[in-house]
């Protein structure tokens, strides 16, 4: 799967990925009210709103995008119904032939990653036949329990041909309470990328590992060491846009094959017709989802420029 990421990112010009995060306060009111007159003000109803709101993304970006980042807590929050939404998206996703990564930050002792691992990436062995259940491409994994709680991960993937983002340095804003702490003379998270290196060694496609990281665009001069930490590992890279990363922040999380990295953008891309910029174009809440791709071609454009200039 990372060769398809890969080879995706080289077709569409696009080292780009649209966040999935449908908040219903993003979903605009005449799909809203259609689904509540259909399913009532209900878990089923923000569903049906959330799914025909991604659909409607999916269908007005798909053909410049390599991939999608459907955020898991944002279907979660609204139970089974809500989970319904998320797996309806994944697959939707790839008959669009995008690839899907999920968003669902998991890691636990060994026997319960194995779980999710099956679960999210695998096949779940039911009497004599076997499932993919959710199916995503890739998942996001929290590294907090060490090895125990990664190599499940690993080993799924390899069976698979799938693939994991490991958080490394994540975006927020007190990520460092725990991830810069110095230990032994280095900062956790080049520990951590150090560990990502090494999970992935034997993890190779043809020129990237399917062990990747998380690495977050608002730490420009981290991300540019972990570059260096983990040659080998594609690095998702969230806090583009509404979070304040820009292209020109970005350049030292690529490699100079101008690949190595993937830019994550959620909010900027799926609410941008809540912005000014894409109002002044004319766009209203009824064509939402050509503001969203207006704004995936920003987003490449403020990118690519920036990779052309350095
Ligand atoms: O370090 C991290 C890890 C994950 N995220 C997730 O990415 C998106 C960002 O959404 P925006 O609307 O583009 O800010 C969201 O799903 C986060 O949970 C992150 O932001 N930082």
């Amino acid at each position: 799967m990372i060769n398809k990421l890969v080879d995706k990112i080289k077709k569409t010009n696009a080292p780009i990925v649209v966040g999935l995060d449908p908040m219903l306060s993003y979903v605009p009111e005449f799909i809203q009210k259609k689904a509540f007159a259909e399913f009532g003000e209900t878990p089923e109803g923000a569903a049906e709103a959330i799914w025909q709101f991604n659909k409607a993304i999916v269908d007005a970006t798909y053909d410049l995008i390599p991939a999608v980042k459907p955020q898991i807590a944002m279907y979660e929050q609204f139970g089974i119904e809500g989970m319904k939404a998320y797996q309806k998206t994944v697959d939707y996703c790839h008959e669009k032939d995008l690839v899907v990564i999920g968003d669902i930050k998991r890691g636990d002792i060994g026997s319960t990653s194995a779980a999710y691992a099956v679960g999210h990436l695998g096949k779940v062995q039911i009497g004599s036949k076997s499932y993919a259940t959710f199916n995503e491409d890739f998942a996001t994994v929290n590294p907090y329990l060490g090895t125990d709680g990664i190599k499940p991960f690993v080993d799924v993937c390899k069976e698979e041909k799938k693939g994991i983002f490991i958080l490394v340095k994540t975006s927020n804003p007190s990520s460092g309470e725990f991830q810069d702490r110095v230990i032994d003379g280095r900062p956790l998270y080049e520990w951590v990328g150090e560990k990502v290196a090494e999970w992935g060694a034997d993890c190779m496609g043809d020129s990237y590992s399917y062990v990747g990281a998380v690495v977050g665009a608002t730490y420009p001069e981290m991300g540019k060491v972990l570059r260096k930490v983990m040659p080998k590992s594609f690095i998702l890279v969230p806090g583009y846009g509404a979070q304040g990363g820009k292209g020109a922040d970005l350049v030292h999380f690529f490699n100079e094959d101008g690949l190595g990295a993937i830019v994550n953008s959620s909010r900027g891309i799926i609410a941008a017709y809540k912005q000014d910029k894409y109002k002044e174009m004319g766009i209203t809440e009824e064509n939402f989802a050509d503001a969203s791709r207006a704004a995936v071609k920003d987003m490449v454009a403020d990118i690519s420029g920036a990779l052309a200039s350095r």
